[in-house]
């Protein structure tokens, strides 16, 4: 269940502040509020009330602390997961890690052709993501389209607002990275991704209901500073 109050999020590490203990029991999400992948793993713990039980721990990517990559996690990315005596990383992994090793509702239904679906939403994420990357420098309105009308598309197989039916993993894989490719797409080529696809204007209307995805959003203004210089510099 999403927590009734909202959390006050803890500030951002940077190069100059001390390593938070390692192994001491507590349980940590190495994170950064901007990473959209990292965000997979929050909205998890959110949804499943865990803000309890596994501390957020943001980084500063831009001025990140050595002990992150020497100490917690030599892969040097967010987000990673400290958790019984290891830390683990890359975020799909996660969001399944937390869902089966926490309390909480599941968010894998059972039905076995939903779960064979998840499994097929969950690795075509990475395609999805790149083609409207790419699409930035090509023919954007098709290339992005294309990827956006395979959502749509995928949103029509199961009854209900979200991709199975009911909202799971697979939601939360991709809506990290929608929300950012909404707002840039829009400011930076005026491109409205919900126009002609009611189910995807659907499925972000139902998103944008639940608190805990609500307090992991980043903020609008610096997505489209850092998706600017990143992608069209
Ligand atoms: N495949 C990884 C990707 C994680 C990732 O690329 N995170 C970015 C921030 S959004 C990062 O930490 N980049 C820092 C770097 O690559 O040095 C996952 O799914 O967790």
């Amino acid at each position: 269940m999403a927590a009734l109050v909202e959390e006050i999020l803890p500030p951002s590490l940077d190069a100059t502040a001390e390593q938070p203990p390692l192994f001491d029991g507590t349980t940590r999400l190495y994170t950064a509020y901007i990473c959209p992948y990292a965000q997979r793993v929050w909205i998890t713990r959110n949804y499943k009330g865990l803000q309890d039980k596994i501390k957020l721990v943001p980084l500063n990517l831009f001025n990140r602390p050595d002990w992150y990559k020497e100490k917690v996690y030599s892969p040097n990315k967010v987000p990673s997961l400290e958790h019984n005596g290891k830390v683990i990383g890359e975020s799909l992994d996660l969001i399944k890690y937390v869902d089966s090793n926490f309390e909480g509702p599941s968010l894998l239904p059972n039905d076995p052709a939903k779960r064979e679906y998840a499994e097929e939403l969950l690795s075509y994420s990475d395609t999805f993501n790149g083609a409207i990357i790419s699409s930035f420098k090509g023919d954007t309105a098709k290339e992005a389209g294309a990827q956006f009308d395979y959502l749509e598309n995928a949103l029509q197989k199961f009854d209900g607002p979200f991709l199975l039916g009911e909202i799971s993993l697979v939601d939360i894989a991709y809506i990290p990275f929608v929300e950012r490719f909404s707002v840039f797409l829009l400011e930076a080529f005026k491109i409205d991704i919900t126009e002609g696809r009611p189910k995807l204007a659907a499925w972000i209307e139902e998103f944008n209901k639940i608190d805990a995805y609500k307090q992991t959003k980043a903020d609008p203004k610096l997505v489209v500073e850092v998706y600017t210089k990143r992608f069209l510099g």
